[in-house]
């Protein structure tokens, strides 16, 4: 991973230069069929490739869908930090001064911040991770749009992408429901989804994740989790990253993971879909 910070600087800096001219050189002349999953080429625990190196792989989904709870259950497994940069933007939000206070405007009306701002903290965390000796990634919330995504291809190989889809009645409430505990960080849920089958399709049930008592009276809510500010980042979601699904179709690199219901259900389904095997135990529900 060595560089990728300073060659996403460069390359986000060039970019504001030549990023037409970049993109249309870079794309494949002929797309391989799109939606064709390249399979990951994990190991037999999927914590290495088969050539040696750890996993590069990106999250994709509209706010509420799970990214963070797959996301940082598969760092662990694989070994492999999580980077949110919805995290990230949290943190520089968490120290008062002027870039916060322009961070919340932003943040807090559900809108993205620029692109310039996000690859200077995604780069950062990079550096520090570089420093650390650290191999891989799993990347969550980036890339969000079209420049962020040109910016990323160029500068690494991103192996796979896990493009996470919940039917929209469950999202917002998802999100609606999201709380996070103030003192040990834990992430909680106290929504129960239960929607009835599409097209005579199966029932979905996602019961709630409640917190446990010593957390139940320190949790707090995002303050972009209201229903107007979910509903403007849905929206946005359409507007600029969607278009981020169909660049990872045009390359290939594109798994669609429909989930089926909640974290026991569709845990072990999401590491049969990427062909991780793991003891019994990881393949559990482990809630
Ligand atoms: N890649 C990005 N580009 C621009 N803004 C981002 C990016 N990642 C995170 N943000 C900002 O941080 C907020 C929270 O991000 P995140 O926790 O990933 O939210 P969500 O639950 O909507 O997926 C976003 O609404 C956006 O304002």
């Amino acid at each position: 991973m060595a560089g990728i910070s300073r060659a996403i600087r460069a390359c986000a800096a060039a970019s504001r230069r030549s990023l037409a001219a970049a993109s249309a050189a870079a794309l494949p002349k002929e797309a391989p069929t799109a939606g064709v999953l390249a399979p990951p080429a994990t190991g037999r625990k999927g914590r290495d490739r088969e050539d040696g190196r750890r996993v590069q792989w990106v999250f994709l989904g509209c706010p509420g869908v799970g990214k963070g709870t797959y996301a940082s259950r598969l760092s662990q497994l694989l070994d492999v930090p999580h980077i949110a940069t919805g995290d990230l933007v949290r943190d520089a939000l968490a120290s008062p001064g002027p870039f916060s206070n322009q961070l919340a405007e932003i943040v807090n009306h559900g809108k993205l911040v620029s692109d310039e701002i996000i690859i200077n903290l995604l780069s950062r965390r990079l550096e520090e991770g570089e420093e650390k000796g650290e191999l891989g990634f799993i990347l969550d919330g980036f890339p969000r749009t079209i420049r962020q995504a040109e910016i990323l291809e160029g500068v690494t190989d991103i192996d796979l992408v896990i493009n996470l889809k919940l039917r929209e009645e469950a999202l917002l409430a998802k999100c609606l429901g999201r709380r996070m505990c103030s003192q040990c960080g834990g992430n909680f849920n106290v929504a129960s989804i239960d929607i009835e089958g599409e097209n005579g399709g199966p029932r979905m049930y996602m019961p709630p994740l409640l917190p446990p008592p010593q957390c139940e009276s320190k949790l707090i809510t995002r303050p972009d989790d209201t229903e107007e500010v979910v509903k403007e980042r849905l929206r946005v979601y359409h507007d600029l990253t969607e278009p981020v699904e169909e660049f990872y179709i045009a390359r290939g690199k594109l798994l669609e993971f429909n989930l089926p219901g909640g974290i026991p259900e569709s845990w072990p389904k999401l590491l049969e879909a990427l062909n991780i095997e793991g003891p019994d135990d990881e393949r559990s529900a482990a809630a």
